[in-house]
């Protein structure tokens, strides 16, 4: 109970969450935690679930049971844009950037949970819209500057390499400040020398008021990067533990692990 007490109104809890499609169960009573100060991993199979819970986490599908709470607050109840605006973030498989805006606006555009005028009023002549715009715009680059992409602020980002394009998503990702980064597949399509680049980023990232969650293939940044890591199987979780326990999991060697290995 105590325990509890301590760390209550600080983790991401999922509860006996389940997902189906007509008859497809994609979500069994998954049950797992998401702590501050850490970058939990997500791993499994192809088809196991991971990006449906992702879409359980930021709102894009909703559970028929179990909940999520975020700081002890249930989730359950808001629509995606208000998950984002109590500080949930994401960044998705497929590059997601916008062609027609550089690199800087790109970043601005992860503000607008923060807005309270709207991108409307930008295109306005009103003082507060410019205010605001003004104030997103020095901290995409103060974000920028950080992850080292300074340089790329006024290019667009179609003629950057992966890499870079992956690393401005990340900076788009977090210039709202979120308690929750969730991250899928943030190394698909990169080389392994902008994985490396990737990785040194992200453990930047790690400060105790943010909670990283990862899905990936590449078992080697999952498994030098993650605190903790969850399985999950056929949409079950299977396993959870460090990278040392999980590696030598008999049961995720069978269903996941042992395939990487031939
Ligand atoms: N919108 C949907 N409608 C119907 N079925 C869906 C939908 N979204 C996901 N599924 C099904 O849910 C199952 C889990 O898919 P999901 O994408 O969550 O797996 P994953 O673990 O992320 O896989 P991968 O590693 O290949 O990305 C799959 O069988 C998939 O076809």
């Amino acid at each position: 109970m105590l325990d509890a007490s301590i760390t209550a109104g600080a983790e991401l809890t999922v509860t006996s969450v389940s997902l189906s499609f007509g008859g497809h169960r994609v979500l069994k009573e998954v049950s797992m935690d998401f702590r501050p100060g850490q970058v939990t991993g997500l791993i499994g199979p192809n088809g196991a679930g991971k990006t449906s819970l992702f879409n359980c986490l930021t709102g894009l599908y909703r559970p028929q049971q179990g909940t999520i709470a975020l700081g002890g607050e249930p989730l359950e109840r808001l629509p995606p844009a208000q998950r984002a605006r109590v500080g949930l973030s994401r960044s998705f498989q497929h590059v997601a950037l916008c062609p027609e805006l550089d690199v800087v606006e790109n970043v601005m555009f992860g503000r607008a949970r923060l807005g309270r005028s709207g991108w409307a009023d930008a295109f306005l002549p009103l003082p507060a819209g410019r205010a605001e715009v003004e104030e997103s715009r020095a901290a995409a680059m103060e974000v920028l500057r950080r992850l080292d992409l300074a340089a790329y602020a006024e290019t667009t980002p179609a003629g950057l390499p992966p890499g870079t394009q992956r690393l401005v998503e990340i900076a788009r990702a977090i210039v709202s400040r979120p308690r929750v980064l969730l991250l899928d597949e943030p190394a698909a399509g990169l080389n392994p020398a902008e994985t490396r680049q990737l990785m040194a980023v992200l453990r930047g990232l790690v400060s105790p008021d943010l909670m990283i969650v990862v899905v990936e293939h590449d078992m080697d940044l999952i498994m030098q990067l993650c605190h903790r890591i969850h399985v999950l199987n056929f949409g079950q979780r299977i396993a959870t533990g460090t990278p040392e326990e999980i590696r030598a999991d008999p049961e995720v060697i069978r269903v996941y692990l042992g395939d990487s290995d031939d």
